[in-house]
């Protein structure tokens, strides 16, 4: 019988890193509305300031601030106003000592004025004589020139994935284009002769394709692109000629079934045929997903995950989402994110390996539970109807009720 030499998800994530050849697949320019999610190819530098000017935050008074120290609704600061500045122009004015002008939010504060006194605190006797009842500080209710982004400034760096707030900096900024990583092309491949299209006739004993359109799906969460191979039989050669086929057009392949030692593991034989290194590991501490495949021939990092639907989804989310990330050029994990919550019932689990278990997440009062959806990895809607999976870490042998634990939310 052949026994699996089983890794840890950090062990199997470590001899990832190491065997990838982070080949550069070299940048394209996209415009801003697709710059979201994308990885940044080369660092991002402010050539100007932002804001290009001193910049009012409310509607009020530009003034010297000096000049507002001490005032108080009994005894007001007086000071004269000597006009108005006009909203998107730059103005001329210049104020001196004792002197206010009016600006509204967002307008630029003229010269020598170092804070904005809100209209609320102001009271004009007439025209040109404002009463000053509440002192403002050097640069209240101001943003500096520079203030948000100076010039010189390194804003994003080389692997960092722009986000919704990154992109508003870069349109801040007036860079309409950047540079970014092209997209990986990940291929993926179904196997087993039970599996059909979903579209196709399923006849009693066959079932539909799930993994092809999770995986797609989940690559595309993440910014790459799936490129569906689709079904191969339980055949030697229609599993070879198609990974051969994965291998000369994609960055990375990821086939799912026939990973288990069965009658059906034709994977592991035709990865091991197609070149060097071939298999590096089979077997992960991981329930579920123990079965899973990872290899590399001439560089293309191949990983075959367990057929099972929630097994497939759930290594994806340990092993494949840190090998995509490397092959986007991603500077490190984005969108995941753990949370806390408590355990809603007892969990056991066995020492040495790491437990993924499905939950709903459930806001109870002000505490967050994490509530078990129980069920075998067969069953993709028990994913489905889950928020997250709760981690029960190999060190333990399981989870009392009311626990705090770790979950991964999923998207
Ligand atoms: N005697 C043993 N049997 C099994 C073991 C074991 O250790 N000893 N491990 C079990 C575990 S755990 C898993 S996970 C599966 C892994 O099996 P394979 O990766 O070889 O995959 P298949 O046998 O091809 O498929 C498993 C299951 O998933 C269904 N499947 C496959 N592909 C798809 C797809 N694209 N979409 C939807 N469903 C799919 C397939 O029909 C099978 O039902 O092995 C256990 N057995
Ligand atoms: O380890 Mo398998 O992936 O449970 O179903």
């Amino acid at each position: 019988m052949v026994l699996f030499e089983v890794k840890s998800v950090k062990e199997a994530v470590n001899i990832i890193e190491e065997n990838i050849n982070i080949t550069d697949k070299g940048f394209e320019e996209v415009d801003l509305f697709e710059a979201a999610g994308r990885v940044v190819y080369s660092e991002v530098q402010a050539t100007e300031d932002v804001p290009a000017f001193n910049r009012s935050t409310v509607d009020g008074y530009a003034v010297i601030a000096k000049d507002t120290f001490g005032a108080g609704e009994v005894v007001p600061a007086i000071l004269e106003v000597i006009g108005e500045v006009r909203m998107g122009e730059k103005t001329e004015l210049k104020i001196s000592p004792g002197q206010a002008v009016r600006i509204s939010t967002g307008g630029m504060l003229p010269e020598n004025s170092d804070a904005v006194v809100m209209l609320e605190y102001t009271h004009p006797l007439d025209d040109k004589t404002l009463l000053i009842e509440k002192p403002v500080a050097p640069f209240e209710n101001v943003i500096k020139k520079g203030e948000d982004i100076a010039t010189g400034e390194v804003l994003f760096r080389k692997g960092h994935t722009l986000r919704t707030q990154d992109v508003g900096a870069l349109a801040a900024l007036g860079i309409t284009r950047v540079k970014v990583f092209k997209k990986p092309k990940i291929g993926i491949i179904s196997s087993g002769d039970e599996v059909k299209e979903p579209d196709e006739k399923v006849d009693m004993g066959e079932i539909r394709d799930v993994n092809t359109y999770t995986l797609f799906s989940a690559l595309k969460a993440l910014g790459a692109v799936g490129i569906p191979l689709g079904i191969v039989r339980d055949d030697f050669d229609q599993i070879k000629n198609t990974l051969k086929l994965a291998l000369e057009n994609c960055d990375a392949v990821i086939i799912s079934g026939g990973s288990s030692v069965g009658t059906r593991d034709l994977t592991l034989k035709a990865i091991n045929s197609l070149g060097e290194p071939g298999l590096i590991f089979h077997g992960l501490s991981v329930k579920p997903g123990k079965p899973t495949i990872f290899a590399a021939v001439k560089g293309i990092p191949i990983l075959g995950l367990p057929g099972h639907p929630v097994s497939a989804l759930v290594i994806f989310e340990l092993i494949g989402r840190p090998l995509v990330n490397l092959l986007m050029g991603r500077d490190k994990d984005y969108g995941v994110y753990e949370i806390l919550a408590k355990c809603d019932k007892d969990l056991s689990s066995a020492a040495g390996r790491e437990d993924y278990i499905r939950v709903r997440l459930e806001k109870r009062e002000d505490e967050l539970w994490a509530v078990p959806v129980l069920g075998k990895s067969g069953m993709i809607c028990t994913m489905s109807k889950s928020d997250g999976l709760l981690k029960i870490p190999p060190e333990r042998v399981g989870i009392s009720k009311g626990e705090m634990v770790e979950v991964i939310l999923l998207k």
